[in-house]
């Protein structure tokens, strides 16, 4: 289903796909309290695109983990298909922004792995794997090791990894922040190529406001100390978008628009 559909399809929905309700957490550390989070909430519905931007040390990471059960909340509820989760789960697929790809495996025996541990049969997990290793166009080295791919590569395994076990969320912490700029957009693009092709529903965190607005449909602005979204801005931008979108009017009237109210938090 293309993104004009999925969006016809997906309007009526009221159970958003990910709901993050009055999230708080608190840390103690040599008796002082540092308040990271405190009433954080949004929902992003089923097939939405979802960013947090916000200065370094407002609260970005420690959200994403405790949506990813990685940390818990002092208070309030995460929710997947309405169902509150704690612990994590197959339902959130994480790309981290350093690489997490097993050293001894090959290309396609990373993006299988998943499927190994849930039990499916090698010919099968071979071809579905082969399915994702395609869309992150990386046919011509299925049988290479990390230590033989670039940086971006390493991503795109990563990203493959991920959509192969067909989580619930895709949850992403500064997925292309160690890449140089060039693969940064290459990565964007490709990104925005396969949530044309893929049913995605995205929950991704980036200091980079250009990435934000090109990927996007909502922006959370989060605000430092205690650390909250202060503001959601919606991008009036159609999909699909491309780098080329980057230098459209519309693009840089949405840029415009959020660095006003980035500015007044
Ligand atoms: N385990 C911890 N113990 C104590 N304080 C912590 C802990 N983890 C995070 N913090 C504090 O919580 C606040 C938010 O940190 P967090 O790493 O979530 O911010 P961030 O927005 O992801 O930062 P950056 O963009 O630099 O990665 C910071 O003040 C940080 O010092």
């Amino acid at each position: 289903m293309n993104l004009s559909a999925r969006a016809n399809a997906t309007s009526t929905e009221s159970v958003a796909k990910l709901s993050v309700r009055d999230i708080s957490r608190r840390f103690e550390t040599r008796g002082k309290i540092v308040e990271a989070l405190k009433g954080v909430s949004f929902d992003v519905p089923s097939g939405g695109f979802y960013s947090i931007i916000g200065h370094s040390g407002c609260g970005k990471s420690t959200l994403l983990n405790i949506v990813a059960g990685l940390d818990q909340a002092t208070s309030g509820v995460v929710a997947v298909d309405g169902v509150v989760r704690r612990s994590p789960g197959p339902d959130r697929g994480m790309v981290f922004q350093s690489y997490t790809l097993f050293p001894w495996l090959s290309v396609i025996e990373n993006v299988a792995f998943g499927m190994r541990m849930g039990g499916m049969g090698k010919k099968e997990r071979r071809e579905a794997a082969q399915h994702y290793v395609e869309l992150v166009k990386l046919s011509a080295f299925v049988d290479a090791y990390p230590k033989e791919l670039s940086g971006g590569m390493r991503q795109r395994v990563a990203l493959a990894r991920a959509l192969a076990n067909k989580p619930a969320v895709l949850l992403m912490d500064e997925p292309f922040g160690a890449l140089d700029a060039e693969t940064r957009e290459q990565m964007q693009e490709l990104l925005l190529n396969v949530r044309n092709k893929e049913f995605m529903t995205v929950l991704f965190i980036t200091h980079d406001i250009e990435e934000a607005i090109l990927l996007s449909e909502t922006i959370g602005i989060m605000a430092a100390r205690p650390g909250r979204v202060a503001h959601e801005f919606k991008i009036e931008l159609p999909y699909p978008r491309d780098a080329a979108t980057k230098v459209s009017d519309a693009f840089v009237q949405n840029k415009r628009r959020l660095i006003e109210v980035f500015k007044s938090i």
